[in-house]
């Protein structure tokens, strides 16, 4: 009895303040309307999965980064030179089933924290990644990076109804910082329950625990539509013009 406790204990322990980072990847692109899933877009010389990557390769304090990638995925194979932390977990149908399966195929040997950031968010700074992951652990409460809403606001379909108050509302940005188990609960129950879960954060919401809102830049925009690619290309390039000083 007691060695199994034991054996239970080494395999299932949390390392204390670990973090793993998760990347969805295994979208299709739809609204992108490219050939190749828009993950593999090449922007200022890398896709835009190996810029993102390349960005989170930079934090030492990640165990793992594990890139949920679809079954049929001919690509992964040409990412792991980046890191030798890089992983590959199975996408799913939905982006927050690509992240339940990440949380899964950590469960032998859970992190404390997760970081769950977009393959199409490369734009982000390790600035704001660091200040994200300062305040949560700091005060023991997962959050996510958002950006305030600059513009006014309208409600409508074919004419506007309505102009939104906008004094508390926020643009969700990843990375979203939370408990591994406290995420992993929520999600898997808030799935179960047919809620729809656009971001960690709204299955967090949905099981009543806080979600801290940590301002974030703006330009860490995720790429979705044709028309994001030049300024995203532009920003990226400008990024790399600065590193490079
Ligand atoms: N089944 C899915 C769907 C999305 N994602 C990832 O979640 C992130 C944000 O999703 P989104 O921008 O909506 O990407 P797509 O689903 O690829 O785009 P679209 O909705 O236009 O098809 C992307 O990095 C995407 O690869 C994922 O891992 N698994
Ligand atoms: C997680 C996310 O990037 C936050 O803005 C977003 O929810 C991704 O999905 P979306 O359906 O494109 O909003």
């Amino acid at each position: 009895m007691k060695h199994l406790y034991v054996f239970y204990r080494a395999n299932n322990m949390k390392n204390n303040n670990s973090i793993a980072a998760i990347v969805p990847a295994a979208g299709v692109g739809s609204r992108m309307q490219h050939s190749a899933p828009k993950q593999y877009i090449k922007l200022a010389g890398k896709t835009i999965l190996e810029h993102t990557l390349c960005k989170l390769s930079q934090l030492k304090s990640l165990s793992q980064i594990v890139v949920a990638v679809s079954q049929t995925d001919p690509f992964f194979d040409s990412l792991a030179h980046i890191d030798s932390r890089i992983l590959r977990a199975s996408g799913g149908q939905e982006r927050a089933d690509s992240v339940l399966n990440s949380l899964l195929f950590l469960e032998n040997n859970p992190p404390e924290w997760v970081l769950v950031h977009d393959a199409a968010r490369p734009l982000v700074t390790i600035n704001d990644i660091e200040t994200l992951i300062a305040h949560c652990i700091a005060d023991d409460e997962g959050g996510i990076l958002a950006s305030k809403v600059k513009d006014t606001i309208k409600r409508g379909n074919t004419h506007s109804e309505q102009t939104v108050p906008r004094d508390d509302l926020w643009q969700a940005l990843t990375p979203q910082f939370f408990k591994y188990d406290e995420l992993k609960n929520a999600l898997q129950r808030a799935l179960c329950e047919g809620v729809t879960i656009t971001d960690e954060a709204s299955a967090i919401e949905w099981a009543n625990k806080p979600v801290k809102l940590i301002a974030g830049r703006s330009d860490n925009i995720k790429i979705t539509t044709p028309e994001d690619l030049d300024l995203a290309g532009f920003l990226l390039n400008k990024q790399q013009n600065e590193q490079a000083l």
